[in-house]
């Protein structure tokens, strides 16, 4: 039977998109349409609203899909997490006016904002303070100070927060793209495997997008200066040039280092540098 996936639709959808083309399974559908075809695969699609889809893969509606760590903490959905895919990082943080004492606020009864109800309820009972909760549908930083004296929202840039002059007193927790699975469905062996190799081709995705391929030339006297320099996956490929002196080197190298690397490479020695980019690693 064909593997159900739900993907979220909304600010998460683009990268998931990405990482499936990256994979080789190209999504097919317009804006509208929230059954899109996924090409290359036996694989069912479905958009969701991020929201809803731990909770549906909880219950087996789907077998698979992702959905923000935020939703399926607050949802306490019972989900295996397969891979925390690092997209769309954002900070669940509590925020007050601007302008207000927070040791002040502390104690007194606040009213308080969210859209996370029970993630902020275990913060507040733990930070030991009366509060009422308030369920926001959205524009959250809004409510203060007339409707609301604290919220606790996710964020982003911060922009948000900034332009509602409010002030961050506390980072409830962090929050990115999760790869999750119905937790029956790894029982079920033809399932699982399929859901291994999607899981084998993502992970080999995001170890390539942190790594270059380098190419170079040197000569015999520079190599092992050259050498040295490259903290290479393992070590780096080193063969002779054919019909001249010096050697070719290649290796795959972290992205944040490149910045540093290259000027010394080429004090060491290094000629002809090549950088490319890579599409996975496995
Ligand atoms: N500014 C942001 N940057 C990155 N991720 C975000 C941002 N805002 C929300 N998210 C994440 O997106 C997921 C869905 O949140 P939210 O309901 O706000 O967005 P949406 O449904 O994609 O957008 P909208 O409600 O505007 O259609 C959550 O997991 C949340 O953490
Ligand atoms: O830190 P920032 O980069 O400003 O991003 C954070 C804001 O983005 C989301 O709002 P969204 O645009 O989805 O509107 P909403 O509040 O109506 O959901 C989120 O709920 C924050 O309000």
């Amino acid at each position: 039977m064909a593997l159900k996936m739900v993907i979220p639709k909304g600010k998460l959808y683009d990268k998931v998109a990405e990482l499936l083309s990256d994979i080789g399974l190209t999504l097919v559908g317009d804006s509208r349409n929230y059954r899109p075809q996924l090409f290359g695969c036996d694989i069912e699609v479905k958009l969701l609203k991020s929201q809803n889809i731990p909770e549906m893969v909880a219950l087996g509606q789907h077998d698979i899909g992702f959905a923000g760590m935020d939703w399926i903490l607050e949802q306490e959905a019972d989900v295996e997490v397969l891979e925390d895919l690092g997209f769309n990082p954002v900070k669940l943080v509590s925020c007050i006016p601007e302008e207000w004492d927070w040791n002040e606020v502390k104690q007194r009864k606040i009213i308080v904002a969210s859209e996370y109800k029970k993630i902020s309820a275990q913060y507040l009972n733990k930070l030991g303070i009366q509060y009422q909760l308030l369920r926001a549908y959205g524009a959250t930083e809004v409510f203060p100070p007339e409707d609301a004296d604290m919220v606790i929202d996710n964020t982003s840039t911060g922009s948000t927060i900034r332009a509602n002059r409010l002030k961050i007193v506390d980072t409830v927790m962090e929050s990115s793209t999760q790869f999750i699975a119905n937790k029956s469905v790894l029982d079920d062996p033809e399932k699982r495997k399929q859901i291994d190799d999607l899981l084998l081709l993502m992970r080999g995705v995001l170890n390539g997008r942190k790594r270059v391929l380098l190419e170079m030339n040197c000569s015999e006297e520079s190599i092992d200066r050259v050498v040295a320099l490259l903290p290479a996956m393992r070590a780096p490929t080193v063969s002779r040039l054919y019909n001249a002196d010096g050697f070719a080197i290649k290796a795959a190298i972290e992205r944040k280092l490149i910045k540093d690397l290259l000027p010394k490479l080429i004090t060491a020695g290094a000629t002809d540098i090549l950088e490319t980019p890579i599409r996975k690693v496995l």
